[in-house]
């Protein structure tokens, strides 16, 4: 509930006006109800002034109280959506990169697109069913001050009517719940879809497989629960409904044989229990998207973000490091643990030392720990023993932010943002404009004043000759290429090995390459081999710089 607080925190006055505004307006409604009794009592051409009058005060407050509240839900909706999709972003952007590497990305896309959308129609049911309370609780009071009786029954069919509602609530939460579960798996199935629409184009038996054992079947599932929800709910509200109308059989039937009572005052009952329907009526279709908007606050709570507990995201960050001459990795190790894998991968204990003014290139095959690797060096991964010292300094975890400033990377799974956030301005643009040259890109791409990019849509090789210009703008004191020369041709690899990379030494930076390019070896001061998460012994320092 951690997060429905937050929610609230910063709209608490719009929510209290809300709910005032909300209530005003059903006990007005009931106001007006009593009016037009006493009118009908009155016998329509002889009404009483202070009735009129009344009545036109009644009409006008329920019309601005009714307004009111409903712009006020308009904001509350707006402003929820809009504060719970930042909370989740800066989140997102400060959990730790292995928790959300575990979450995966179809569980925090249906989190961004299902879950948000049902936490708020969740939260803009609230004041509606507050209206609907005071409107019920205005007509019980009015039917209490006219026949204790009638009250006193209305009071029993209303429990009969609570407790009917209640009774299939369990089954409901539980279908909800379920659904959701799907939901995460429906959205994987829908990022197959659209990442591999190249594959499955391409073959027919994949494509049917694929439509018909993945994709179908589980949005079967999700309208299988979807189907049997909403049978339920419909159960409970004509069931609702059905008691409703028997209360006003009841009433009409039942009650003059048990009281005597005038017709006036048994049409004064029958219509003040009949405008009870609207209210009843609304509340049985919103309370559904309670429960929906419940499920999904408990979901993404689940998911345990950072921040979940009320510090503050992102954590401030501090003044940028001096650019070391020193990184050190001291008996560092990572471990995947994953659910029925019986020997978890296991990277380290690693001991190394980067220089400033040094290339290291790290080699192994392919599941030796290279990029794992990269991630503890470059602080996206926290090591779970060891740990890693800057110019003999340890980086705790209060540092991590700091350190991981330290770092330009291209990794081999970049993303390339249409922009160059940040990096467009003054010096930069100039710069921009010399790699672009440099990097044979002036012709395919322009970036404008504001750093947009005029494209991405590019070949992979040129894509990522792109990461590395947004790279070498950041101008960092360490370079991390996780393969970087794997999609270019050999000119280009030739440029990246003989040039960019002794050009980046020779400006003092670290220079840390995964490669698979044994061409270019000599080009490394340093080679460190791995292999099944483990550093070969033939990985000391071929040059070890003074
Ligand atoms: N996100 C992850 N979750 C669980 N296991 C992972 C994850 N990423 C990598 N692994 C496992 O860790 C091992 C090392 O993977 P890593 O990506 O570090 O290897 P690599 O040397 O970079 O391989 P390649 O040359 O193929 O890129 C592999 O066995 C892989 O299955």
């Amino acid at each position: 509930m951690n997060l429905l607080l937050l929610l609230l925190r910063g709209s608490r006055a719009t929510v209290v006006l809300a709910v005032c505004f909300g209530l005003l307006t059903g006990l007005s409604s009931a106001g007006l109800i009593a009016h037009i009794n006493t009118a009908l009592a009155q016998g329509g051409t002889h009404v009483a002034r202070e009735t009129i009058l009344g009545f036109a005060a009644l009409g006008i407050l329920m019309l601005g109280s009714r307004i009111s509240s409903q712009l006020l839900i308009m904001r509350l909706h707006t402003d929820t959506t809009f504060v719970l999709r930042e909370q989740l972003s800066r989140r997102i952007l400060t959990t730790p990169l292995r928790r959300l590497e575990e979450l995966g990305i179809p569980r925090l896309l249906a989190t961004l697109v299902d879950d948000v959308q049902a936490v708020t129609q969740g939260l803009l049911c609230v004041p509606p069913l507050l209206i609907n309370a005071g409107i019920v609780v205005g007509v019980m009071v009015y039917l209490a001050v006219m026949s204790p009786l009638v009250f006193a029954a209305l009071v029993v069919f209303s429990l009969l009517g609570v407790a009917s509602y209640l009774m299939p609530q369990r089954r409901i939460m539980g279908l909800l719940r379920q659904s959701r579960k799907t939901t995460d798996r429906f959205f994987g199935d829908l990022r197959s879809l659209t990442h591999g629409l190249k594959e499955l184009k391409l073959n027919g038996g994949r494509r049917r497989a694929f439509l018909t054992e993945d994709l179908l079947p589980t949005a079967n599932q999700l309208k299988a629960f979807q189907r049997r929800r909403s049978t339920l709910n419909i159960l409970v509200t004509s069931w609702g409904m059905s008691l409703f109308f028997f209360f006003i059989g009841l009433l009409l039937f039942a009650l003059p044989g048990i009281a005597p009572v005038s017709p006036s005052t048994l049409m004064a009952y029958t219509l003040a229990v009949l405008y009870l329907q609207q209210p009843l009526d609304s509340s049985m279709v919103i309370l559904p998207m309670l429960s929906a908007g419940v499920v999904a606050l408990k979901h993404i709570e689940t998911l345990d973000l950072q921040g979940s507990d009320g510090e503050p995201v992102p954590p401030a960050a501090g003044a940028p490091l001096p650019a070391p001459s020193r990184i050190e990795l001291v008996d560092v190790t990572h471990v995947y643990r994953r659910e029925g894998e019986d020997t978890p991968f296991t990277l380290g204990p690693i001991g190394l030392t980067f220089r400033a003014g040094e290339i290291s290139f790290v080699v192994g095959g392919n599941g030796s720990g290279k990029t794992t690797l990269a991630k503890l060096i470059t602080g996206l991964y926290a090591p779970e023993s060891g740990e890693i010292r800057v110019d003999g300094q340890v980086v705790t975890a209060a540092g991590q932010e700091r350190y991981r400033e330290l770092f330009s990377t291209v990794f081999a799974d970049f993303h390339l943002f249409d922009r160059l956030m940040g990096l467009a301005e003054g010096a930069h643009a100039a710069r921009a404009r010399t790699y672009l040259r440099r990097l044979q890109l002036e012709h395919k791409v322009r970036i404008d004043e504001k750093g947009a990019l005029s494209t991405t849509e590019l070949s992979t090789g040129q894509r990522k000759r792109l990461a590395l210009l947004a790279a070498y703008l950041e101008d960092r004191p360490v370079y991390l290429f996780d393969e970087w020369a794997a999609d270019q041709d050999p000119l280009f690899k030739e440029i990246f090995y003989r040039e960019l990379l002794p050009d980046l030494k020779a400006a003092g930076k670290t220079v840390v390459v995964i490669s698979h390019d044994d061409r270019y070896f000599d080009v490394a001061d340093r080679l460190v081999r791995l292999e099944s998460g483990a550093i070969l012994p033939e990985a000391a320092p071929r040059v070890v710089p003074a």
